[in-house]
């Protein structure tokens, strides 16, 4: 023992040692600072630092985007829908989002949100889960900022996350999702480049639409079969999409009857409005961050056009010209400006094209008064699955109306009324304001039947005047397409073929 501490360094040695290892690092750490910038310096230390923490740590991060590989990540869609049902009262949330986008009942109970950078715990088979959700800015100015969930949890828990614990929160959605009793419209805010959403109620049914019961039948079978048919399109190798035309006058149920697709189907409607997307890239953007089993509705397809916008303004066909030059000379401007608007082939490409592939169960509406202006790219087999005319009224949609407004299935003055409305052009929208009027059926149909007979009136007194009417047109028509051939002589060769819709 006395030997063995003989061996041992003396308290001075041990100190003269001490002193010269701190004046050498001293040394070492003055030389790197001098030689090695600031900003190095700080990067380094970040990565030993780095390195050590998940070297060391026991903790495991994993991040889930709000999109994945330039589509809508249904990941992070699951667990925005799963989360708030784990905000409960037990939980150690310190904040919590409130809100209801019911309009139709202020009463509704508010839904709980995440807010960001607030920290949700889960417990799952044992297994303890922290989740928050953060956002970064955008790199531009006119995308939204990105939001991402982080799930902390034990480095070991990575593989059972992987294997269990999400594909439960999927489940979970899922499930929520189907079982959601409320359906949502959505409109894209282009200012804030996202799609904002409200409550939907409409209550249109295939029940309350008047129309051709045969037609009717038609589309609930095509619906039916739509959604059954998942397997089917895989083995054809189709997106599981279909397209649908709806085509008629004003006032006619087109409105309605995609109102009662989406409550028969019990699919979320996005309203798309495509004047104010500016170019492909965005319409790309704003058509994969729509969600499966939705309507994608895009009305007065005809208009979105700036040459048919102005032709359904004017009346007289030479001013229609002047304003279709102008235009013309607008589309050249735009073909080479910074933001060229959409292009028909861009829409095109997300119904047919490669594009259609992102999405499941989709349906596509298009709805126009005048099918005749659309650009027969769009109605060329393949493209729009089924189109729909929407007429006049007929006797049996009046007798439809009757029903739905006035709960008769007969009366006296039917007879009279369905031969009024054979003999004149009337909407269903127009029999169900005159039918809404009154609540007793006998002064309901007398209104109506006044309605009709005015109408009918009206429209023998403008028949000559409407002829004379016609034929001016027609000439100017004639004139016009003239013009036209020869504008385009001259169009082709400055430019290519693509439709610009703006
Ligand atoms: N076929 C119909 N069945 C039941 N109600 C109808 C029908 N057509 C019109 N209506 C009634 O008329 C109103 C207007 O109809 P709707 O908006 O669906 O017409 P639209 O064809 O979409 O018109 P627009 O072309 O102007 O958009 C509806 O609120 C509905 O009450």
């Amino acid at each position: 023992m006395a030997s063995l501490l003989k061996e041992l360094p003396s308290m001075t040695t041990i100190l003269s040692v001490y002193a010269s290892i701190s004046g050498l690092s001293m040394l070492i750490r003055t030389i790197l600072n001098e030689m090695i910038p600031r900003g190095m310096r700080e990067y380094i230390a970040t990565k030993f630092s780095d390195f050590f923490a998940a070297y060391f740590s026991s903790d495991f991060t994993f991040i889930i985007e709000d999109r994945w590989q330039a589509v809508e990540n249904e990941t992070f869609r699951a667990v925005e829908v799963y989360l708030p049902t784990k905000v409960g009262p037990s939980t150690r949330t310190k904040s919590l989002l409130l809100g209801t986008n019911d309009t139709n009942n202020i009463t509704a109970p508010p839904k709980p949100g995440i807010p960001i950078d607030a920290k949700v715990v889960d417990f799952f088979q044992g297994m303890h889960f922290e989740w928050s959700l953060c956002e970064k800015e955008a790199k531009k100015y006119y995308h939204r900022h990105k939001r991402y969930f982080q799930l902390k949890c034990k480095k070991n828990y990575r593989e059972q996350v992987m294997q269990s614990y999400l594909p439960h929160i999927s489940n979970t959605a899922a499930s929520i999702l189907n079982k959601r009793e409320t359906l949502n419209i959505y409109t894209y805010d282009i200012e804030d480049s996202m799609w904002e959403s409200t409550v939907f109620k409409h209550p249109a049914t295939f029940e309350t639409l008047a129309m051709d019961p045969d037609l009717k039948k038609f589309i609930i079978e095509d619906l039916d079969l739509f959604v059954q048919r998942k397997g089917y399109f895989q083995r054809v190798g189709r997106a599981w999409k279909r397209g649908y035309l709806l085509y008629g006058p004003p006032g006619t149920g087109k409105s309605t009857l995609v109102a009662a697709i989406a409550n028969y189907l019990s699919f979320n409607v996005y309203d798309l409005q495509l004047q104010g997307v500016r170019n492909d890239a965005q319409l790309r953007r704003i058509l994969t961050s729509t969600t499966n089993r939705s309507i994608l509705l895009i009305e007065d397809i005809d208009c979105s056009t700036k040459s048919s916008r102005s032709r359904n303004q004017n009346k007289n066909p030479k001013e229609d010209r002047k304003e279709e030059e102008e235009e013309e000379e607008d589309q050249l401007e735009n073909k080479i400006s910074f933001d060229p608007g959409v292009t028909l082939s861009g829409l095109l490409n997300f119904i047919d094209g490669l594009w259609s592939s992102c999405g499941d169960e989709r349906i596509i509406i298009f709805t126009t008064n005048y099918k005749e202006k659309l650009d027969p790219a769009l109605l060329r087999p393949g493209r729009m699955d089924v189109h729909i005319y929407m007429g006049h009224c007929t006797p049996a949609a009046f007798k439809k109306l009757a029903f739905t407004y006035l709960g008769i299935k007969d009366h006296v003055l039917f007879k009279c009324i369905e031969e009024l409305i054979q003999s004149t052009v009337t909407t269903p929208a127009e029999v169900a304001q005159q039918l809404m009027k009154c609540d007793k059926p006998q002064v309901a149909l007398q209104n109506l039947i006044e309605f009709i007979s005015s109408k009918e009136t009206e429209m023998v007194g403008k028949d000559g005047a409407k002829k004379h009417e016609e034929e001016v047109i027609k000439e100017e028509v004639i004139k016009c397409r003239i013009e036209d051939m020869k504008q385009d002589v001259r169009q082709s060769k400055i430019l290519t073929t693509s439709v610009y819709l703006t």
